[in-house]
């Protein structure tokens, strides 16, 4: 069995509503679906889109090949083997849209928008969400992390704690997109070419008779590695005295000693002691590392108690978004094919949030043209050119429209990018340090306040009139007949 298939990563009603398709001899219908979330999480007041990469390679991989055929013929929904015949044949042949990974996005607007026959839509629902529900949701925890830390190391030590392998290295990626400066996971460093970074356990100083010993042992073998876990018996009678032991002994033989790393206990007041007594000894180039269940609100309040801290290993808190474990991304229809014309299509729902807004659209981010400051993200219809040509658009509110401003000297970014046309990849994957950069870029262009970890100032995200007005009107169409 080929474990790297994840062409069956999917719930079965996707496979079954193919089949119905196939059946019902609407498979080549076309149909538009868009990907979106409803909520940001943390409530953080934006999130930093990721899983793109992920999902490319899972749609040029699809394939059902010979073992997924004979798993699914054993199905009690006993498909015709006329549609395994279809599915071996299987190729995505549609277009894909997306934003890109490090974009700074929001809620209620589309990141991924997908065009292709209902058949191969379906299939890549629940791929495509599980994908960039989870990335999104890591980097923008990360980027919440960086936001605390400034200038300092972030080094993301997630690994044992993360919801299996692929989260660890996809988290891993996604930490790095956000801000993160290097990984422990070596499979993540090796995949992505993420800077990688290890210190030691405390089983290195258990393992000899005085911690001494232990850290003697390790800066012989790795001299220009050497970062010494200082808490094991008594951070500061012998963990820091140890290293500085050590840390002389290492400048007789020329080399510097990189950090020591507290990990557990009052983590201020022991890097305060630390940096002191490492001062004090002549050696104000060791830096501290910090780690022990850290999370951007410790980290926030140590800083604020004035912790000497130079690098924070993040692992459980960030990897496994611990204080909201998922991203709730949602894939809907807004546009499907009836007698050979598109139409919009509208899911209501007794919750009004749940609406979902008909029609393919657009997203651009709306740039004042005299601060360079994004005014708001503005949702369209495909087909609407004012705001690509630059004329006047009227921004409201689409829940109290009668907020609204008419904004005439801006720059529209179309923030939804080709990725496949035709089933052909047209995107060029970009490497991480341009994901990085353009993440950075992206941050640059918002208030602050729209930025804060607490409690930000919501960004306003607008329907175009248009794209509005087809919602009130089907909205009245499907509550009133
Ligand atoms: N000065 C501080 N202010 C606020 N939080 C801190 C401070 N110092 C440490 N912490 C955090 O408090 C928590 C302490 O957790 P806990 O009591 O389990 O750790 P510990 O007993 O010191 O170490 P361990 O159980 O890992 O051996 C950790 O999340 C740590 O990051
Ligand atoms: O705390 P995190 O943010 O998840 O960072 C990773 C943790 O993993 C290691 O601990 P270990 O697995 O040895 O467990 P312990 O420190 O809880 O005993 C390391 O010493 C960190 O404390
Ligand atoms: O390198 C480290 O110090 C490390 C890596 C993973 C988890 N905890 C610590």
């Amino acid at each position: 069995m080929n474990y790297a298939n994840l062409t069956l990563h999917t719930d079965k009603y996707q496979i079954n509503m193919m089949y119905a398709h196939w059946r019902n001899g609407t498979e080549g219908e076309k149909s538009v679906f868009e990907a979106y979330f409803r909520k940001l999480p943390f409530g953080n007041g934006f999130a930093v889109f990721a899983g793109l990469e992920r999902f490319i390679r899972y749609v040029r991989e699809l394939r059902f090949d010979e073992d997924v055929l004979a798993y699914l013929a054993g199905q009690e929904e006993r498909y015709d083997p006329a549609f395994l015949d279809r599915l071996r044949h299987f190729r995505f042949t549609g277009n894909v849209w997306s934003m890109e990974e490090g974009a700074v996005v929001f809620a209620n607007e589309p990141l991924v928008r997908i065009e292709a026959s209902a058949f191969e839509a379906h299939l890549l629902e629940t791929a495509l969400l599980n994908f960039i529900n989870y990335q999104t949701l890591i980097a923008t925890k990360a980027a919440r992390i960086r936001q605390v830390a400034r200038d300092e190391t972030l080094l993301e030590f997630g690994t044992r704690r993360a919801q299996e392998a692929d989260a660890a290295v996809w988290g891993a990626r996604a930490s790095y997109i956000a801000g993160f400066d290097a990984t422990s996971n070596l499979r993540a460093g090796m995949l992505f070419g993420i800077p990688t970074s290890g210190t030691h356990a405390h089983a290195w100083v258990q393992q000899y008779d005085t911690e001494e010993e232990a850290f003697e042992q390790y800066a012989e073998a790795l001299p220009d590695q050497v970062t010494l876990l200082v808490d094991t018996y008594d951070t500061l009678k012998s963990g820091v005295p140890n290293a500085i032991k050590v840390a002389k002994r290492m400048e007789a033989r020329g080399h510097r000693m990189k950090a020591i790393r507290l990990d557990s206990g009052d983590l201020s007041y022991l890097s305060k002691a630390a940096r002191k007594m490492l001062d004090e000894a002549g050696l104000p180039y060791v830096k501290i590392v910090a780690s022990n269940d850290l999370d951007e609100n410790i980290i926030l309040n140590l800083k604020a108690q004035g912790a000497r801290i130079d690098s924070w290993g993040v692992g459980t808190q960030l990897i496994t978004a611990a204080d909201q474990p998922s991203l709730g991304g949602v894939y809907k229809l807004v546009e499907r094919e009836r007698d050979g014309k598109r139409e919009p299509v509208i899911k209501i729902s007794g919750n009004p949030e749940k609406v979902s807004t008909p029609g393919a659209k657009d997203v651009y981010r709306i740039i004042s043209k005299e601060n360079g400051i994004a005014i708001a993200d503005y949702v369209t219809l495909l087909d609407e050119t004012d705001v690509a040509n630059g004329e006047p658009i009227d921004l409201f509110d689409p829940v109290h429209p009668y907020i609204h401003q008419v904004v005439h000297d801006y720059k529209a970014i179309p923030m939804l990018k080709p990725i496949f046309q035709d089933g052909e990849q047209v995107y060029e994957l970009p490497d991480l340090d341009r994901i990085r950069r353009y993440h950075r870029e992206q941050l640059e262009l918002f208030w602050p306040e729209h930025l804060r970890k607490l409690n930000p100032e919501p960004y306003p995200v607008d329907l175009s009139t248009k794209a509005w007005q087809q919602k009130m009107d089907l909205i009245r169409k499907y509550k009133f007949r």
